[in-house]
């Protein structure tokens, strides 16, 4: 974790979530500091997309209170909760395949300044949208495929494209539904080695099925089990977790 790492980047308190008469987040409360790397696990089904959508602005919450450092975020609207600060991945990629991989990046860049693609906007503007896709190219390490389509990448380049517009709001919390998905254990470790360069000074939550990458990555973690934390700790703690064993790992697997 980084400096600061007291300061609390993101909190969920009492937070729950039905849809009609099902009770999906049931009094979820959690709190994550500055800088920390945090995994969502737990069984298909449990709840951990929808408590992402929760935090995002997808979904509003039946009811609880969800902070972005201060700021009440619970049940505003997704584009005002990224100007705030959070933005999130979804599960499946979401690039634009028939722009080059520049393009995709400076759509990313270019809503963040709120500017639309025209042609008549001053240069000014331009140049420091120019400025930043150019660092992002570099820290998703795809400077080279600068022209390439975003739709002629290979899966896990499409991964890391996705990421870097996912930044392109340079946000304070970054949250990744199921970023290795998919992914041979080469690309996942090139993966993981990319977050944790591109988390740096940032606080990263995720949801990962791939226990590799969720101990070796995340300073904490979180087990969720029909829409309940039940537990939350490092890596050791959960491992040795006899309910966590029991109820999620199983206790033949060996983590
Ligand atoms: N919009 C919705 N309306 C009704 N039920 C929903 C809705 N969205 C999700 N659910 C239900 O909520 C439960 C939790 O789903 P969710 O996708 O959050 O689980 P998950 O932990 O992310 O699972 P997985 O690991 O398979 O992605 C499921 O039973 C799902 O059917």
């Amino acid at each position: 974790m980084s400096a600061g790492a007291n300061k609390i980047a993101l909190s969920l308190r009492e937070v729950h979530k039905s849809f009609g008469e099902a009770h999906i987040i049931r009094g979820v409360s959690l709190d994550l500091s500055e800088g920390e790397r945090h995994a969502f696990i737990g069984p298909n089904g449990a709840g951990k997309s929808t408590l992402f959508h929760l935090i995002s602005g997808q979904f509003k919450p039946s009811s609880g209170e969800i902070l972005l450092g201060q700021q009440p975020i619970g049940g505003l609207a997704a584009e005002r909760i990224n100007r705030l600060g959070l933005a999130r991945s979804f599960q499946i990629t979401n690039i634009f395949p028939k722009l080059s991989v520049y393009e995709n990046l400076r759509l990313g860049v270019m809503q963040r300044f709120g500017l639309q693609y025209t042609l008549w906007r001053p240069v000014s503007g331009f140049s420091r949208v120019r400025e930043l896709t150019e660092q992002l190219l570099e820290q998703v390490r795809l400077t080279r495929h600068r022209d390439t389509l975003g739709g002629e990448l290979s899966y896990s380049e499409q991964r890391s494209l996705e990421i870097g517009m996912t930044l392109a709001s340079d946000p304070k919390v970054l949250l990744l539904d199921e970023p290795m998905a998919g992914m041979s254990r080469e690309e996942t470790d090139y993966t993981v080695d990319l977050l944790r360069e591109l988390s740096a000074g940032r606080t990263l939550m995720i949801v990962e099925h791939d226990m590799d990458v969720v101990f070796s990555l995340c300073d904490r973690i979180s087990v969720l089990v029909y829409g309940q934390v039940v537990a939350t700790g490092t890596p050791e703690e959960v491992r040795s977790n006899a309910q966590v064993q029991e109820a999620y790992l199983g206790t033949e697997v060996n983590v």
